[in-house]
């Protein structure tokens, strides 16, 4: 049987086509699926990680974007110790509907949850929303910020490592949580990368219909 310190549970919100599975099945299987389908209701993975020695299972539920399955997706934040929220950053709309999500993340999340505000394909040369709007949002919500490409690996394994070893902390020191530093490019290291330059605007990349893919509750 497999020996674990700690089991975090992490999950995944955001618009439709952001890339949450393309992140996930990065960070699980260290592979970019090609025709990648929407994902039906929530599926969920697992990785155990070493972190400063240390066996930490983290449990990935990967939540689907479609507004259609927002009641069963909603079900799972509440259990949740960390929430990576995430955009595209070559599409506006994704961005401009966070603060439904936040709004979301209020009324069904625990309220210490581990907030992270992800700005995803940073290899598409299209940008719409530049690093430091990310940046300040986050800022302004009490959330950790990073850019990331799941086609690229960049930044994924940092994402995941990070918010363990956050979460650790939290785990080892339950009453000093609250003076964590959230200062975005401080201590834990969660911090924005530098911006590409923005170019025409697109969103061709949102939302892949075809199903290949089945929820997995
Ligand atoms: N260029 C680029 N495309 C990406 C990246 N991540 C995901 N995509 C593409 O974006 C599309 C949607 O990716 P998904 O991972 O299925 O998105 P999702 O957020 O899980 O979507 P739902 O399951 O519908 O909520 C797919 O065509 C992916 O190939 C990335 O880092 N860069």
């Amino acid at each position: 049987m497999e020996e674990y310190k700690f089991l975090f549970k992490i999950v995944l919100v955001g618009n439709a086509g952001v890339g949450k599975t393309c992140l996930v099945r990065r960070f699980t299987q260290g592979l970019f699926p090609p025709g990648q389908g929407a994902t039906i209701g929530v599926d969920f993975m697992i990785k155990t990680v070493e972190v400063e020695g240390d066996k930490i299972k983290l449990q990935i539920w990967d939540t689907a974007g479609q507004e259609r399955f927002r009641s069963i997706t909603q079900s799972y934040y509440r259990s949740a110790h960390a929430l990576i929220l995430v955009y595209d950053i070559s599409c506006q709309p994704t961005f401009d509907c966070l603060p439904d999500w936040l709004r979301e993340i209020h009324e069904y999340a625990n309220t210490k949850v581990l907030k992270i505000l992800v700005g995803n394909k940073t290899d598409r040369d299209d940008r719409e929303i530049p690093t430091q709007i990310g940046e300040e949002f986050a800022k302004q919500h009490d959330m950790y910020f990073l850019e990331t490409s799941a086609k690229e690996a960049e930044n994924v394994e940092r994402l995941f490592y990070e918010i363990a070893a956050e979460l650790i902390d939290q785990a080892r020191s339950k009453d000093n949580s609250s003076s964590m530093n959230k200062n975005l490019s401080d201590s834990v290291g969660l911090s924005p990368q530098g911006s590409k330059p923005p170019q025409v605007s697109c969103c061709s990349g949102l939302s892949n219909q075809s199903s290949s893919q089945t929820g997995n509750t």
